[in-house]
């Protein structure tokens, strides 16, 4: 008979995305206790930690590893390192939403592989990983995604201020980055995860080609993936309502939640 007894979850980062899944950790996951979380300010955050149902311990993050067997990272990626070593060092999984760091750690996989550990990329705010890691096990031949932000969820980005792109203000869609994977998550680090995540499942950060528009004229975060392979050929789109961080749709954390679901779910649907 299957082991029921409850894994222990930790949550990095309350902001957008962590703060919904604690409170859906709270409210109860199947097989799933919350632990532990952190945060950048602790103090900003004890109030509304307190009043949970069951309140996690507010440690900092380099002690996340050793009280949980599941961390959630929901950071900011240039803490992804510092939260993820020491999770997958101890052969436990770490699932990440700073997808985009992973490019610049890419021996955390290794790690992960070394010492029997695991690191998650759940779907996130794009759509159709499901068939994109279909696709992978046969042939892709190429795959593509085009984002459309408001000016809102892109303001900022590195990318914009090296090269002197000013978007606020325009009135137009304006084409302001086309390149690989790999290049979109150096100059957007905080807005371009979905392209890494897309390039992860399918042919890599090098080929997996990305267009970027500042688009004054939608409301929604959108992504349109199109993939061509030996198996099929597929696009797809989806219109993310933004959370209250422009930068990430509200899907986002809902799509954590359900993978944290399946994770223990007696019926589990999708790949
Ligand atoms: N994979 C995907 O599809 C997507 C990924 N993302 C990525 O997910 C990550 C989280 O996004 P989001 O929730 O919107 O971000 P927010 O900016 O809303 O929240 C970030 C959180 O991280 C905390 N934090 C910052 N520094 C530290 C630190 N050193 N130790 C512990 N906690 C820290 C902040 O603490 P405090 O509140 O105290 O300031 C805050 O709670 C980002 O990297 C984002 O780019 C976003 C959307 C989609
Ligand atoms: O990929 C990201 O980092 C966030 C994003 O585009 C979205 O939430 O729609």
């Amino acid at each position: 008979m299957m082991d029921k007894t409850r894994t222990r979850v930790a949550v990095a980062g309350l902001g957008a995305i962590g703060a919904d899944v604690v409170r859906a950790l709270d409210q109860g996951i199947e097989g799933l206790s919350l632990i532990a979380v952190s945060a950048s300010s602790p103090d900003k955050h004890r109030g509304w930690v307190a009043g949970l149902k069951s309140a996690p311990k507010i440690v900092p993050i380099d002690e996340l590893a050793e009280v949980a067997d599941i961390v959630v990272e929901c950071a900011p990626s240039k803490v992804v390192r510092s939260i993820v070593a020491p999770v997958v060092e101890r052969g436990k999984t770490a699932i990440v939403l700073s997808v985009g760091a992973l490019l610049q750690n890419e021996d955390l996989v290794d790690l992960a592989r070394a010492h029997g550990g695991q690191i998650i990329v759940p779907t996130g705010a794009l759509i159709g990983l499901d068939a994109v890691t279909a696709a992978a096990v046969g042939t892709i031949h190429s795959a593509r995604l085009v984002t459309r932000k408001p000016v809102a969820g892109l303001v900022g980005a590195p990318h914009l201020v090296e090269n002197d792109i000013r978007i606020e203000g325009i009135t137009e869609p304006l084409r302001i980055f086309e390149g690989s994977a790999r290049e979109a998550a150096r100059g957007f680090p905080a807005n371009l995860n979905v392209a890494v995540a897309l390039s992860l499942a399918g042919i890599g950060p090098d080929r997996t080609r990305v267009e970027i528009w500042a688009d004054p004229t939608v409301t929604r975060n959108t992504h349109r993936i199109e993939v061509d392979s030996d198996s099929a050929r597929f696009s797809m789109m989806i219109e993310n309502i933004p959370s209250e961080n422009p930068k990430t749709g509200r899907i986002t954390a809902l799509s954590v939640i359900a993978c944290l679901r399946k994770l223990r779910a007696s019926l589990r649907i999708g790949t």
